[in-house]
């Protein structure tokens, strides 16, 4: 399989409001890819839209080369993890980190289906793999902001899905324990059976080298998109964000300073 995502002039509207115009995106199996934009460019949207939770006005959307329209979303959905931070209010704090984890399997909140000792086994090793095995036998509400966002990516690759959809992973992180995250998933994201990443996120330095690709959205429409190194750029990006702004590389990472 090819392309991830493809979406094909696609406008969304609301109540009389254009909210997503003439978005095309493709994203090519092998590629990961970071989505920037700022308070109400569309991100959760265009979110949703992939997840099929809302359906284009116009246009077409395919995920994992199946059109909707043609496809059963709830089958699709078993492939697609997505963490967010309304899934993070969802959790039973007094829950054990590996049953969190084991959830995922059943694309639950809570554990309805009776778990078998493999399932117990991935857990832990999704867990090893970000690095926090230790949280196995931590309930939830014990653990720091920067362990729950861990426990709940692990949730959303329980099921091995194609696509894993990180919405804004690093809210409320400190900045050691957003590196930590960042670091995890990067090293995860390197693994030949890693899914392909779409990672949401305010902030430019947070483009860690994985995401090859970034998309910018701006007021509901593709301001541009391609290889990070091209995109992210001072030019560019103080377009993108109407104000003088100078980029500087670094570890292969964009750090942004405000040109006054
Ligand atoms: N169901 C809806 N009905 C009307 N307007 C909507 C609806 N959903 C989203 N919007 C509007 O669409 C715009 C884009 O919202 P969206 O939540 O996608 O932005 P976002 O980029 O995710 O923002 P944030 O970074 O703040 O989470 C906003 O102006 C929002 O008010």
């Amino acid at each position: 399989m090819n392309k991830v995502i493809d979406i094909k002039n696609v406008d969304w509207l609301r109540d009389g409001k254009v909210i997503l115009s003439d978005i095309n995106w493709q994203v090519k199996r092998g590629e990961h890819w970071a989505v920037l934009g700022l308070n109400g460019s569309g991100k959760t949207t265009l979110l949703n839209m992939i997840n099929g939770y809302i359906w284009p006005t116009t246009g077409k959307v395919s995920v994992l080369e199946q059109p909707f329209g043609k496809t059963d979303i709830r089958e699709l959905r078993k492939s697609i993890g997505w963490v967010s931070s309304s899934l993070q209010e969802r959790i039973n704090g007094t829950e054990y980190g590996e049953n969190i984890v084991v959830s995922g399997k059943f694309a639950s909140i809570g554990l309805y289906e009776e778990p078998t000792v493999e399932d117990y086994q991935h857990a832990r090793e999704l867990l090893e793999q970000l690095g926090c095995s230790h949280l196995a036998e931590r309930k939830y509400q014990t653990c720091s902001q920067g362990e729950k966002q861990k426990i709940l990516i692990a949730r959303g690759l329980m099921a091995s899905p194609e696509l894993l959809i990180l919405d804004e992973p690093t809210n409320g992180l400190d900045f050691i324990s957003r590196e930590g995250l960042l670091a995890a998933i990067n090293q995860f994201a390197l693994q030949d059976d890693a899914p392909t990443i779409i990672f949401v996120t305010h902030h430019i330095e947070e483009i860690i080298p994985i995401f090859t690709n970034t998309l910018l959205l701006r007021n509901g429409a593709v301001f541009n998109r391609g290889k990070s190194k091209d995109i992210l750029t001072s030019e560019n990006l103080s377009h993108f964000f109407d104000i003088p702004l100078d980029v500087a590389w670094r570890k292969n990472r964009a750090w942004v300073t405000i040109i006054d």
